[in-house]
Parts: C-alpha cells; sequence; structure tokens
C-alpha cells in the first residue's frame, strides 16, 4: 500500500509533457503534464469529462495529440497506433473487456499475443504469472463462464505476459467485490515492488488514499495539480477535482410507505445455454417509497433479472411481475413502460443509448410512448428537444456541440444523461442497473439523492449494484443475489458489510439474518 519513499523521486518511466488534444472547440485536454515514475502506483483523478480518458488514448497511442510531447525513459516518442506504446512496455485494462465469450481463457490471451506461441506451452506461461501475481485464473476455462473480477484478471493477465513498465488501470475496482478489490492492490504492489508503474483511475477516492503513492488531478481538461494522496483526505481531493466542496448524499429519511409498486413472484426463468445463470424462484415486494438494494458479483443473475423486469425477457407466467398492480410478466418493455416503469440497463452504450444517434434522438429510445412527444405517429421535435434540454440542465450533462452522437460522451455524463431521461418521465417503478458506474463523486451523489427524492414522492426504486457502499448508503433493505437466487432483503440498519459480503461469496443468507431466505 502507499508509503512515502524518497526513491520514488526519480526519473520517468511515461511522461506526458503539455499534451493538448481537441475535439472541435472542446478542448479535452489542455496543456496537461503527467510523470508515472518507476515503482508507483500513480491516480489519475477528475470528476466525469475532466479529460482523463482522453490522456490514456493519447498515451497508449488510441489517439494522437494536436500539441505537446511523450517522452519515454526521457526521450522524446510518438505512438502513431497501440502497438508502438505496448511495444514500449505500456499496457491498458480497460472498462470493456474485449474477450470472446466462445473461448477459452488460454485462447483468448493467445489472439492479443504477436505470433504463434502453441497454447500448452502459453498455459504454463499463464500458470506463472498467475502464481507470481496471485491472480487466481484457470487457463481451459471458457471465458462465458467467468465473473468480471475474472475477465478483469484475465485481461489483466494478457497485459502482464508482454511483461509492461506501465500498467493503466481504468476503473477496475467498479466492477469488484471488496474482496476481489482487495486481491487486486495486492497485484498491484507486487508489480509496483519489482519497478513496475501502474496508472490507476478511479472515483472511489478512499482506495486511491490506501492505494496510490501519488495523483494527478485534472479539471475541465486541465492540469490541476500533483499530490501525494495519502496526505489528503477523500474531501480535499474532491474538492481539487470540483474546485468546490462535494456534498453528500443525506441520510435516509424514514417515510411512510405506500402500496406495493413491484411484486415479484416465484419468477423463474431458464438459463439459456451461455453466460449468465436462469433465475431460480425469485420473490420480491417493492412498496412505493422504499429503494431496495440487489447486491452481488456480476454475472449470478443480475442481467436475467433485470431483463426479466424490464420486459427484455418476458416470461409466460403474467403473475411473476406484477408493476402497480397489474401482471405485467408477459408484457414487452414498452407496456411496461405504459404502466409508469422506468429501467436503467447496466451498459450505457449500445443498450442504454445507441451510440450513433444524436442525444435528442436517445430521448425517444424510452419516451415514445408518451404521447406529448410523440401524437398520431408523429415526432413532436421542439417538445422532444425541451425534454432533451431538461435532461441536460436538471443532470448537469456536460459535452461539446449542441446535441452530439451518445459516443461522443465521457461515460459518465452518458451515465448522468440515461439516469435523467428515465428519472423525468415521472415513473412509480424505476429498475436501476449500476446506477453510478463511472459517474464522479459529486454526479454519484446527485443520482442517488435523486434515486432517494424520487422514493419520497412515491416511486419504488430496485438498484442493482456491486459496489456494496453505495448500496449500504442509499438503499433501505439489500438482498444478494447469488448463482440465479435472492436471499429475502434485510433492513439496511439490521445488516453488515460483513454479512453481505459473505452471501455475495455464495454463502446464501445463512448469516444475512432478516426474515428467511429464499435462497437454497
Ligand atoms: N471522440 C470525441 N469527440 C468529441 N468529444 C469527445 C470525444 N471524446 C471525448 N470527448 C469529450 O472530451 C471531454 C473529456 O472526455 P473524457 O472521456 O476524456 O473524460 P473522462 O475524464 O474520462 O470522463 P469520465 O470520468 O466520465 O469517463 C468530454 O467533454 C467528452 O464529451
Amino acid at each position: 500500500m502507499a508509503e512515502t519513499d524518497g526513491s520514488r523521486a526519480s526519473a520517468a518511466l511515461l511522461e506526458a509533457v503539455g499534451l493538448t488534444k481537441r475535439f472541435g472547440a472542446l478542448v479535452a485536454n489542455d496543456h496537461v503534464s503527467l510523470a508515472i515514475r518507476p515503482g508507483e502506483t500513480h491516480a489519475l483523478l477528475g470528476e466525469n469529462g475532466a479529460g482523463k480518458s482522453t490522456l490514456v488514448k493519447m498515451l497508449c497511442g488510441l489517439l494522437q495529440p494536436d500539441s505537446g510531447d511523450l517522452l519515454h525513459d526521457g526521450q522524446p516518442v510518438v505512438f502513431p497506433d497501440p502497438a508502438s506504446s505496448r511495444a514500449k512496455g505500456i499496457s491498458v485494462v480497460f472498462q470493456h473487456f474485449a474477450l470472446f465469450d466462445a473461448l477459452t481463457v488460454v485462447e483468448n490471451v493467445a489472439l492479443g499475443l504477436p505470433g504463434y506461441e502453441p497454447l500448452p506451452a502459453l498455459a504454463a506461461r499463464i500458470e506463472a504469472c498467475v502464481h507470481r501475481y496471485g491472480l487466481a485464473v484457470e487457463p481451459y476455462r471458457r471465458v462465458g463462464e467467468l465473473s468480471v473480477g475474472e475477465r478483469q484478471r484475465v485481461e489483466i493477465v494478457r497485459c502482464l505476459l508482454g511483461e509492461p513498465r506501465v500498467l493503466i488501470l481504468d476503473e477496475p475496482t467498479s466492477v469488484l467485490t471488496p474482496d476481489e478489490s482487495e486481491s487486486l492492490f495486492r497485484t498491484v504492489d507486487l508489480l509496483t515492488g519489482e519497478g513496475r508503474a501502474v496508472l490507476f483511475i478511479s472515483h472511489k477516492l478512499d482506495e486511491v488514499r490506501r492505494l496510490c503513492h501519488r495523483a494527478t488531478v485534472l479539471r475541465g481538461g486541465k492540469f490541476i495539480a500533483e499530490v501525494d494522496p495519502a496526505q489528503e483526505s477523500s474531501a480535499s481531493l474532491a474538492r481539487l477535482m470540483v474546485g468546490a466542496d462535494v456534498p453528500r448524499t443525506p441520510r435516509l429519511v424514514t417515510h411512510e410507505l405506500g402500496e406495493p409498486r413491484l411484486l415479484i413472484r416465484n419468477l423463474s426463468i431458464p438459463g439459456d445455454g451461455s453466460r449468465g445463470s436462469a433465475l431460480h424462484d425469485i420473490t420480491l415486494e417493492i412498496r412505493a417509497g422504499e429503494i431496495v438494494g440487489v447486491a452481488g458479483v456480476a454475472g449470478n443473475g443480475q442481467t436475467a433479472l433485470f431483463e426479466a423486469l424490464s420486459g427484455e425477457r418476458p416470461c409466460a407466467d403474467a403473475e411473476a411481475v406484477v408493476i402497480d398492480k397489474t401482471p405485467a410478466g408477459a408484457l414487452d418493455p414498452t407496456a411496461r413502460r405504459a404502466l409508469g416503469a422506468g429501467f436503467v440497463p447496466e451498459e450505457r452504450l449500445g443498450h442504454a443509448a445507441a451510440p450513433d444517434m444524436r442525444l435528442s434522438d436517445n430521448v425517444l429510445l424510452t419516451t415514445h410512448g408518451d404521447g406529448a412527444i410523440v401524437r398520431q405517429g408523429v415526432v413532436r421535435r421542439p417538445v422532444l428537444f425541451a425534454c432533451f434540454q431538461e435532461i441536460v440542465k436538471r443532470f448537469d450533462v456536460r459535452f461539446g456541440g449542441k446535441d452530439p452522437k451518445a459516443r461522443r460522451l465521457s461515460g459518465g455524463n452518458l451515465q448522468k444523461f440515461v439516469i435523467g431521461r428515465e428519472v423525468l418521465r415521472e415513473p412509480v417503478l424505476l429498475v436501476v442497473d449500476q446506477p453510478t458506474w463511472g459517474v464522479d463523486a459529486a454526479a454519484a451523489a446527485f443520482i442517488r439523492t435523486t434515486l432517494r427524492a424520487k422514493a419520497a414522492e412515491g416511486c419504488a426504486v430496485l438498484v442493482i449494484s456491486q459496489d456494496l457502499d453505495e448500496l449500504l448508503e442509499f438503499t433501505d433493505r439489500i438482498a444478494v443475489m447469488s448463482e440465479g437466487r435472492l436471499t429475502a432483503p434485510v433492513p439496511v440498519a439490521e445488516t453488515s458489510r460483513e454479512a453481505i459480503g459473505l452471501a455475495m461469496g455464495g454463502a446464501h443468507g445463512h448469516d444475512h439474518g432478516g426474515e428467511g431466505t429464499h435462497a437454497a
């Protein structure tokens, strides 16, 4: 973990000096400098849209700077493509993994390596790497069967086989359980102990303070400061990022609960034969005014649950999902929306938003059933545009230009847009998968506060999240999903991080307390 060590003042392995990158009129990086030294874990911090991904893309050859220099071991260098940066020992693990589900781990790793290497020899190298860095990866497992944490480890192994000198991790812990995060931190410490450097992008300031030796803070595309995070508080780091104090999610306010808005009764869905567990006998009630969290390691049926609720996977039993007193199990997403339900899927680009459609047209994706926006089959563009502007204003969605394509937005800003689009429809039921994935601290607090306000107005909210701290912070009851089963929800005040963590690991509700469990 982080320690103060004078030797870290050594020459940089990789240095950005005054990098500038423009997208049209928007200056995404404005004379940004960053020095990554051997043996250090270096955090890259900044609120959504601050320019972190743009900088990383220039460091790894995916984007070319308009001006400024890159230095490698003190020497000027140009990375015209990712292969040239990899050749200099710079490797990136992105948030979205590039793995083929149908192939095994070793086959996936082979695809990413230059030249041919017999699979048994490669598997032996993977085993050695896994052993050396404590990574728990089995070379002959099919990737489709792996959890997100395991997939991430496959990506890390793939990078490490190239003996990188700088490993860039883009929000690595946002999809990990607490135990998996701890294990990743141990791996990071081993890597830096060998003199390699890790560039660590995260919105979780507590872990940055524990893990990182140095942090570079960006704001609005500009370099703001390089600090020792151990000497800072989470509040002071957030202040550097935002330029003002960051509000916290208000404490839970108890209020009267109303009618059940969502009833799930003995919902079972057969597996589809590939990734994603089936659902086994899920039962849950959420009443107007409450927020129920579903915790669990990704890949335990959360996607199937989301799809069963949204109508993307309708079931034969109409009574298995009841929305606001109407049996909805057999209805499609549009019909469920017409009952007052809103859905925010995990994957913002490609599922929640169409990447190549303008943001205003993306509003239509979930509002086309709204008579004010589409009347007699005709889109009323002024009303649609006003709705789009309202989302942007209320949810502080920042971007360059007037109405860009969704793919032009930074991850966190697109997330704010997608949440805003659903919340402004005034739903009676909101089902949200990973509400704050990739969202900075201030925006995350805003999203949680908004969801709490919705609940206070009488909406029922179901939040699926791997972020336990988030669920403990703002939900009323928490259930745990494991192998397609859901434990009975327990009031937040009556459970603990440890009990939930245990249930997430597969100890279905044994230590979870509450009114019994539906788990086996
Ligand atoms: N290809 C592009 N075309 C136009 N604008 C872009 C493009 N890529 C990024 N931007 C803009 O550049 C700015 C910086 O985006 P970037 O993705 O670097 O931010 P970030 O700090 O990584 O944010 P987040 O934490 O949300 O991922 C944003 O305003 C974004 O909309």
